[in-house]
């Protein structure tokens, strides 16, 4: 059976391999894009035209890290942002500036999708930490009403990946892309309604690996 995990085994297991085991934050995030990607492009999905609709937290940084790498094998991608460049986690900054080194259009998030073939969903990852709201409800209901395919990065944003509850407006997916481990949530009767199809990326964080010397 496949090993799931709670949220705060995820952090733990991201922290412990970025500041013990000396894996840069970036490089993880690279390969969790690389992993989402390959989803991405073998999957029964339509890339005529995809967005990739970003929080500004790491989850966020994902999509972008995503969008990078679809902008290269020459598949049209547009990136939504949900708050301002200047106030995204210093990863996710990073991301950004690739991005416009390859002049990949970053706009104001919205709730006009239309024209788009396929939403990769990175807005909320596992630093959801109250239900979703306000405009981001707005878009989370804007994104489920839309005829893309949907694509979640790491969790289906809204959703709570303990319990596998949807916290206000939840993104419901095609597929998800989940890093390291399935989360707990995903495997209840009800979280799998929003993940839809699952992969589980290796990202090189390994809980357990502690050996003694
Ligand atoms: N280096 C790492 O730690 C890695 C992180 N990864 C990605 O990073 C994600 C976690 O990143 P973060 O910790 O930055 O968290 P998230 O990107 O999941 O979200 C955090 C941001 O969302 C805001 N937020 C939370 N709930 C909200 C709500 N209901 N309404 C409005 N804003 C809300 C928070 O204030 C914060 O700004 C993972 O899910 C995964 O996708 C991966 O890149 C793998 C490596
Ligand atoms: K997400």
């Amino acid at each position: 059976m496949t090993r799931t995990v709670s949220i705060a085994q995820a952090r733990q297991g991201d922290s412990h391999t970025i500041k013990e085991v000396g894996i840069p934050s970036l490089v993880l995030m690279e390969r969790a894009a690389l992993g989402a990607t390959g989803r991405l492009l073998n999957g029964d999905f339509d890339l005529t035209n995809v967005l990739v609709f970003a929080g500004t937290g790491n989850n966020g940084g994902d999509g972008l890290a995503i969008a990078r790498m679809l902008h290269v094998r020459d598949i049209k991608v547009t990136v939504m942002l949900t708050g301002s460049e200047d106030r995204t986690s210093t990863e996710t900054a990073q991301q950004l500036k690739s991005l416009h080194y390859y002049q990949i259009p970053v706009i104001p998030a919205s709730t006009n999708l239309a024209g788009y073939t396929t939403i990769v969903d990175a807005i909320f990852g596992v630093g959801l930490d109250r239900p979703v709201g306000g405009k981001f409800a707005d878009w989370v209901n804007a994104i489920n009403a839309s005829s893309a395919k949907v694509f979640s990065v790491d969790v289906p944003s809204g959703l709570n990946a303990d319990t596998g509850e949807p916290q206000g407006a939840t993104v419901k997916a095609t597929a998800t892309s989940t890093f390291a481990y399935a989360k707990n949530g995903f495997v209840t009767a009800q979280g799998k309604q929003y993940t839809g199809e699952l992969f589980v990326e290796d990202i090189g964080v390994y809980l357990d690996d502690h050996y003694e010397g």
